[in-house]
């Protein structure tokens, strides 16, 4: 059994030493700041208590409010929030937002709970962390299982100990203080990186090139649909219940609408039913994990037949697994590159709050996309000035901002 925190300090050692960090200094990056674990007991719609905890995880501040998505999934632990803390402040120094890293979660199954239920979680989740969170100290979004809906439930609840503070938490509905594009936002700027990755690394377009996601929800379904847009072949497309495909390319809008009428994607006309692995090994240029962690193991990673992993999921890659891609001279982008579309667009909307004001989508999408141009362009130079791999030339780039605005603050 792996632990996620351990994987992502094993990508922050990598960085580290190449950094030449001192001992002490790695330990004040590596260790977070402060770490909540709540019990969150409601009355279940059954009449029966329900048991659940709830975790925040607040890694780092160095750079600004720590920052990062709430998790509603069994899985959730201890380990798993530290990890995903960790790599948020990683991400949001990658792309240069003033934000650190925050992450947590309740370890629930929002699937076997009525939304009455969520809403009584959310609510009592909120009403023991509230102290620790706000728009100037800890500003939560969503991440799987969560959604806007969750968000406006958690501004409501903060309210009612704190006054009215929308930018307490951001990914909330547009016609409750959310940003435009922030829904799609993470999908879209996994878009393109792709987009960039394909220009500067292999002068290639995107239109025409065959892409399998894994995983259909927020993230997956709209990047699916974004590299449709530019002209990509997806060619398969998985949830928690299996896989479609389809070697002619999948008719996206079409799936998402069978997807939001059925809430699986198999069964969609378009295509034949297939599994997850078939969709992991199938050959693609791009093979894109927009689901959970932990994906690739070392013997996974010797299967893929991808011309390049683009990690719109968090931690979906084993060390191991990193390893025999780098070998086998896959790249991979990493997912604290990749994925920040989601945080770029929850930044913009923490600023439409605080100046009460709304941008126009048009806005948001330029300021959005001019950040994944830039922190795509300084990763990948990066990596080739130092010969290292993408990950570890990501992790470099943010552990340099972070320390550097430590060392200047002061301890
Ligand atoms: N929502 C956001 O803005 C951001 C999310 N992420 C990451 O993206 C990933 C997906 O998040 P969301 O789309 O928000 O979650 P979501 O809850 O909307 O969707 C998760 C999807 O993964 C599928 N899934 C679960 N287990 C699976 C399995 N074993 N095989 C295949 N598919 C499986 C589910 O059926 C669902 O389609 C997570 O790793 C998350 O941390 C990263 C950055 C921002
Ligand atoms: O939008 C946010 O603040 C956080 C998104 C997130 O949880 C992530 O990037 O993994």
């Amino acid at each position: 059994m792996h632990a996620f925190f351990e994987a992502t300090n094993h990508y922050f050692q990598q960085a580290a030493a190449i950094l030449g960090l001192s001992d002490n200094m790695r330990v004040l990056l590596e260790t977070p700041e402060r770490e909540l674990r709540v019990e969150v007991a409601i009355e279940l719609d059954s009449g029966q208590i329900g048991n659940f905890i709830g975790y925040r995880v607040q890694h780092d501040n160095a750079r600004g409010p720590f920052k990062g998505g709430l998790r509603y999934h069994p899985t959730v632990d201890e380990d798993e929030a530290r990890s995903l803390a960790s790599l948020m402040t990683w991400k949001t120094a990658v792309v240069d937002i003033p934000f650190g890293g925050g992450k947590g979660g309740v370890n629930c199954d929002p699937n076997s709970l009525s939304r009455a239920e969520v809403e009584r979680i959310t609510r009592r989740f909120t009403q023991q962390i509230h102290d620790f969170i706000g728009p100037d100290k800890d500003i939560p979004a969503p991440d799987v299982g969560t959604d806007a809906q969750v968000m406006a439930w958690i501004a409501n609840e903060y309210s009612k100990f704190h006054g009215h503070h929308p930018a307490v938490v951001t990914g909330k509905p547009v016609e409750l203080h959310g940003s435009l594009g922030r829904e799609s936002a993470t999908g879209h700027g996994v878009a393109v990186v792709t987009r960039e990755y394909l220009r500067l690394a292999r002068d290639r377009p995107v239109d025409g090139i065959t892409v399998a996601v894994q995983g259909f929800g927020n993230v997956g379904s709209f990047t699916a649909r974004e590299l449709a847009d530019m002209g990509a072949k997806v060619v398969a497309v998985s949830d928690a219940y299996g896989a479609v495909c389809n070697p002619d390319g999948l008719d996206i809008p079409a799936l998402q609408q069978h997807a939001a009428a059925h809430r699986k994607v198999v069964g969609f006309p378009g295509g034949q039913a297939a599994t997850n692995e078939h969709l992991l090994t199938t050959e693609v240029d791009v093979l894109i994990p927009a689901a959970l962690g932990g994906v690739f193991d070392a013997k996974l990673a010797a299967e893929v037949r991808a011309g390049a992993i683009v990690e719109a999921a968090n931690s979906p890659t084993w060390p191991e697994a990193d390893e025999v891609f780098q070998r086998r001279g896959i790249a991979v982008i990493p997912d604290i590159l990749a994925n920040a579309g989601g945080v770029i667009v929850s930044y913009f909307e923490w600023v439409q709050n605080l100046q009460h004001f709304r941008w126009s989508i048009e806005q948001v999408r330029a300021e959005q996309d001019r950040r994944h141009v830039e922190s795509v362009a300084a990763v990948l130079d990066l990596a080739r000035r130092q010969g290292v791999s993408l990950r570890t030339a990501a992790f470099v780039l943010g552990i340099q901002r972070v320390g550097r605005a430590k060392v200047l603050a002061g301890i």
